[in-house]
């Protein structure tokens, strides 16, 4: 089944700024403000958070995946609004946002149950490249990039960078990037590992899809699971995550998808799974 929210505005209607469409168990999420390189304003971030959310509780999607439109993936919160917020109410009221938004939007993407991918179609900066980051595999455009701009303006990382960046490049390489934010390439962004996979532009599209269909014809359940133990290793020790690993594993042992692959196995077929 396919449904699409609408792409195209009228002057009385304008475009959303965030369009979720789905078919076949993939729910793309795109961040639809390409004269403002998709840059988070209030109304947005409201509307990108309601929409991960229902992504996430929805059984019927086994895969996620976050983009944008234009030559932007999205360059973090929006600072022509945030300037105007600034400078009319205080700053307090404002880095609200950051327990109101990007907390729970960086928890939904890191903790859902089901695979996330990042098509970063161009450049991800602020908290933009942070939710990039949570995102399980990046595929990048050859004319994208990451930029952790946040000392850029003065102010401290959020939205997950801390976790996510060490994670990925190593904890002198995150602190040099945080420290002199750059626009890092996607070929330079391949090799610290920011990057999953670097493509030519005119084929993100199409690899992403391959991609997020394999996905979503997979063991969700189990896909699942091996994000919940690869995120609790993180912050656990050896014996703690031994015992989360058990916990899974009987949890996806119990599942349908487990017996009816085994099943496969042992009559020399191809597993169906369905994602219970
Ligand atoms: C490195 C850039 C991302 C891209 O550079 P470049 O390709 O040279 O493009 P520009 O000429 O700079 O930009 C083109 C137009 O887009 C506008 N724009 C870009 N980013 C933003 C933005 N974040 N907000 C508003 N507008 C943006 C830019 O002004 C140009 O518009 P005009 O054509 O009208 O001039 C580069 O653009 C860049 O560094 N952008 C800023 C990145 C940034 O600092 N992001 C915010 C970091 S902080 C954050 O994400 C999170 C929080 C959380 C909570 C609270 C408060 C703040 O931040």
């Amino acid at each position: 089944m396919t449904s699409e929210t609408p792409a195209t505005g009228t002057p009385d209607s304008p475009a959303p700024t965030v369009l979720l469409s789905t078919a076949d168990g993939v729910a793309t999420i795109t961040l639809n403000r390409p004269g403002a390189m998709n840059s988070l304003d209030n109304a947005t971030k409201d509307l990108l958070l309601e929409t991960v959310r229902g992504v996430a509780a929805d059984p019927e999607v086994r895969c996620v995946v976050l983009t944008g439109t234009g030559r932007a993936f999205c360059t973090g919160q929006d600072l022509k609004e945030h300037i105007e917020l600034l400078e009319n109410g205080g700053s307090d009221a404002l880095f609200r946002t950051v327990d109101e938004h990007y907390n729970p939007l960086v928890t939904l993407i890191a903790q859902m149950d089901k695979p996330v991918v990042a098509a970063v179609n161009g450049v991800a900066a602020g908290a933009g490249a942070s939710l990039a980051m949570a995102c399980d595999m990046r595929i990048v455009a050859d004319t994208a990039g990451f930029n952790l701009a946040f000392a850029g303006v003065g102010l401290s990382c959020d939205t997950g960078a801390s976790i996510h960046l060490p994670i990925l490049v190593g904890r002198a390489k995150a602190m040099e990037l945080l420290y002199f934010p750059r626009t890092v390439p996607a070929a330079e962004a391949l090799e610290l590992g920011l990057a999953t996979t670097v493509v030519p532009a005119d084929a993100l599209g199409d690899e992403v899809a391959a991609l997020a269909a394999r996905l979503a014809a997979g063991p969700t359940l189990a896909f699942g699971a091996m994000r919940r133990s690869v995120a609790h290793s993180a912050s656990h020790g050896f014996e703690e995550s031994l015992a989360f690993e058990s916990a899974m594993m009987t949890r996806t042992g119990a599942s349908e998808d487990h017996r009816g692959a085994v099943e496969a196995f042992v009559a020399k077929q191809r597993p169906q799974f369905r994602g219970r």
